[in-house]
């Protein structure tokens, strides 16, 4: 199958980026990482949890950000909401699209939401639809999708029965997510081809960690399957606080640098993602967890424009 001519990425820093951080990250600073971003291009941001506090104290500012930021037309703003306690506080500040997550391991569900699979899949049943009513659209997330912190290997088989569950509770899109990034291309191929018996391909996205460093190659598996909506993180940041050993999503600035490297459109301006990628490394005291960033970086203005053209 030849490669999709566009990409839609979804920046999920704000929220899968920096619920793992150890230091408390300022509201402030996640609002302006929105800003940046969507002044980069990016068309689809994941701003923050609806979760227990208890759970995951580093978004419990979930209110005071997304009221916070300024909106700009044609961005989709997504927060992840587990329980209807979850989605009553999220709709009253307006996203666009809710997030329910799931996961095709048992163990990680427990560990994750504190619930099986079958309990989460009834847990969610009237998030989606409330939240469907509202007129906010939704989506699942498949964790575990390509391994578990827990169980280890996970079958394609539990992926599409996951996937089936949530079409029949109305999920309306499913992201495809290598929690912990242990998974290779072939174990792509087979969770996109278990999930796509269910959505289709405008449908489903990838999600991948970069743990074991397969995340590009991740993300071209998928690609040559005609998939065209991923989500990665600026900078590299994120990791699950329930996966354990999970490290940061796979950059978006190495995502848009492959993407433009094979002619694909993704309406990102890769300087300015770079230079967003850097602003929140600042912030956090690191440098940035981007190759590609670090590479342009390094690089004098003129060949980093060049690069950025993917020349
Ligand atoms: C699902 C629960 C709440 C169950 O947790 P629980 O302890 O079973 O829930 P509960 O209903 O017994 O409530 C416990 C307390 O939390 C409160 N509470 C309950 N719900 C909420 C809420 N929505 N917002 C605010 N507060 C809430 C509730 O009111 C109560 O407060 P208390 O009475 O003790 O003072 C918990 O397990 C939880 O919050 N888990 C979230 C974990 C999380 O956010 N993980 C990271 C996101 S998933 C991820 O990163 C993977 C992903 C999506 O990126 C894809 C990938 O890479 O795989």
């Amino acid at each position: 199958m030849p490669y999709p001519n566009r990409v839609r990425l979804i920046d999920v820093a704000p929220r899968d980026g920096l619920q793992n951080e150890k230091q408390p990250v300022a509201a402030a600073v996640k609002i302006e990482l929105v800003h940046r971003l969507q002044a980069a291009g990016l068309r689809e941001i994941e701003v923050t949890s609806y979760v227990s506090p208890k759970w995951v104290p580093q978004m419990a500012d979930n209110h005071e950000v997304m009221t916070g930021i300024t909106r700009q037309p044609g961005v989709r703003y997504a927060v992840l909401t587990p329980n209807m306690k979850g989605l009553e506080a999220a709709l009253a500040d307006r996203p666009d699209e809710i997030v329910v997550f799931g996961a095709a391991s048992e163990t990680f569900s427990q560990k994750n939401i504190n619930c099986s699979i079958a309990e989460s899949i009834e847990r969610f049943a009237p998030v989606v639809a409330a939240a469907l009513q509202a007129g906010v659209a939704v989506r699942g997330a498949i964790s575990c999708a390509l391994g578990c912190p827990y169980e280890g290997d996970i079958a394609p088989e539990r992926v599409g029965e996951l996937a089936r569950l949530m079409k029949d509770i109305g999920v309306q899109r499913v992201d495809i997510a290598d929690t912990i990034g242990v998974g290779t291309p072939l174990k792509v191929q087979r969770a996109f081809e278990a999930a796509l018996a269910h959505y289709d391909l405008d449908h489903v996205s990838g999600h991948f960690h970069d743990t074991y460093g397969q995340a590009l190659a991740n993300t071209l598996a998928a690609l040559q399957m005609g998939v065209w909506n991923f989500q990665s993180s600026v900078a590299g940041l994120g990791g699950c606080p329930y996966a354990r050993g999970a490290t940061g999503n796979v950059a978006t600035e190495d995502v848009v640098y492959l993407l433009h490297g094979l002619g694909i459109d993704t309406g990102i301006d890769l300087d300015a993602l770079v230079d967003a990628g850097a602003w929140i490394s600042a912030q956090l005291g690191r440098p940035t967890g981007s190759r590609v960033g670090r590479a342009l970086l390094a690089k004098p203005a003129a060949a980093a424009g060049a690069a950025a053209q993917g020349h």
